[in-house]
Order: structure tokens, then C-alpha cells, then sequence
């Protein structure tokens, strides 16, 4: 059995080294949709949505109408500091695969023992930058028991007067 809960942000980011558009700053509205499998229990549920967004909305809630940026890429961090503006740092570039294995690894890792609770084996994470691309990464539960978590505090800048 499969089941599948979406979720939606906001946000703004560059490619600086690419060769082409993407290397100017520019926005998407993304779209993230999480699949998650196993075998229901009696409940009848493999697991309550509701549960998936406890979990998974302090990701997007930090993400929506964030500035992604790379660590390395200095200028952009520099000027977003500058400019006062919730921005989230990342260690490599902000593409639809990264942000689609940081969101299976988030869940994975902050939700590993409700997912392991609910009997959930596999997670599927499609991360939809435009009306025509998409990443997806398949991710196996157990491999997560010693990853590290995610630590949305250091990665995200946010000043008071900008918060939400
Ligand atoms: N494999 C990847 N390729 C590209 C990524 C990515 O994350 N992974 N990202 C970009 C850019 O961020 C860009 O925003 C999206 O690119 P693209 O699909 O080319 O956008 P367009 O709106 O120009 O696409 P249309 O062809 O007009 O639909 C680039 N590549
Ligand atoms: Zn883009």
C-alpha cells in the first residue's frame, strides 16, 4: 500500500554556476509530493496523514518564501545578511534532487521512529520545481537509524523583523 501527502513552499534560489537562466536568482512555487509504503494495521491506516505533516511542516514552514543558498556562494549569502531576508543555507547547490533527498532525509530522520511505529518501509519524495520538471529519490527507513538529523536552527537565517 501506498499513501501520499503534499505539501507547498514558496522560495527563491540560484544556480550561480550554471550556464544558462538559472544562475540568476529567481523564484518557484514548489510542489512536494511524500509517498510513503507499507502494510495498514487494523486501524486500517498505514499511517494518519496527519502525523507526515506534524513531522515534515517545520521543513516547509522554514522553506516557504526562503531564499535557498549554497554555502560556498558567498556573494548571494553576503547580500541576503545585507538585505535583512529569511534565507536557508545549504552545503551544495539547491536543485530539485538536493531539496527532494533533504526533505526524504528530514522525514526519515526526525520521523524515523513514527514511521518505524506505523510499519512504514519506503518513502518516495517528488520535489516539483516547475509546471515541467520534477525529482524523485526513493529512500529505505531503516537506513536512516544513524544518519544525523537536519538541524533547521543552524540553516536558517531569519530576522525578527522579517519573520512570520
Ligand atoms: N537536473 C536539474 N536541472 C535543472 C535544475 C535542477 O534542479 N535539476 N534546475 C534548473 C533551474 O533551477 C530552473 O529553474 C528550472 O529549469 P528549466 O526546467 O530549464 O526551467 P524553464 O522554465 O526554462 O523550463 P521550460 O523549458 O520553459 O519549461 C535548471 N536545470
Ligand atoms: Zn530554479
Amino acid at each position: 500500500m501506498t499513501v501520499a501527502k503534499r505539501f507547498r513552499w514558496e522560495a527563491a534560489h540560484r544556480l550561480a554556476d550554471h550556464p544558462s537562466l538559472c544562475r540568476n536568482l529567481h523564484g518557484h512555487s514548489y510542489t512536494c509530493w511524500i509517498e510513503l509504503d507499507g502494510t495498514p494495521g487494523p486501524s486500517e491506516m498505514l499511517i494518519d496523514f496527519q502525523e507526515v505533516k506534524r513531522v515534515v511542516s517545520p521543513l516547509i514552514d522554514a522553506w516557504d518564501h526562503c531564499t535557498y543558498v549554497n554555502r560556498d556562494d558567498t556573494a548571494l549569502r553576503e547580500a541576503l545578511a545585507t538585505l535583512g531576508v529569511k534565507h536557508y543555507v545549504l552545503d551544495g547547490r539547491s536543485t530539485t534532487e538536493a531539496l527532494a533527498d533533504y526533505v526524504a532525509r528530514y522525514l526519515c530522520t526526525h520521523g524515523f521512529a513514527m514511521l518505524q511505529d506505523h510499519g512504514v518501509t519506503a518513502v518516495q519524495v517528488r520535489v516539483q520545481e516547475t509546471e515541467t520538471c520534477y525529482a524523485i529519490t526513493r529512500a529505505t527507513v531503516a537506513d536512516y537509524a544513524d544518519t544525523p538529523a537536519p538541524d533547521l536552527e543552524q540553516a536558517l537565517v531569519e530576522t525578527e523583523a522579517v519573520a512570520g
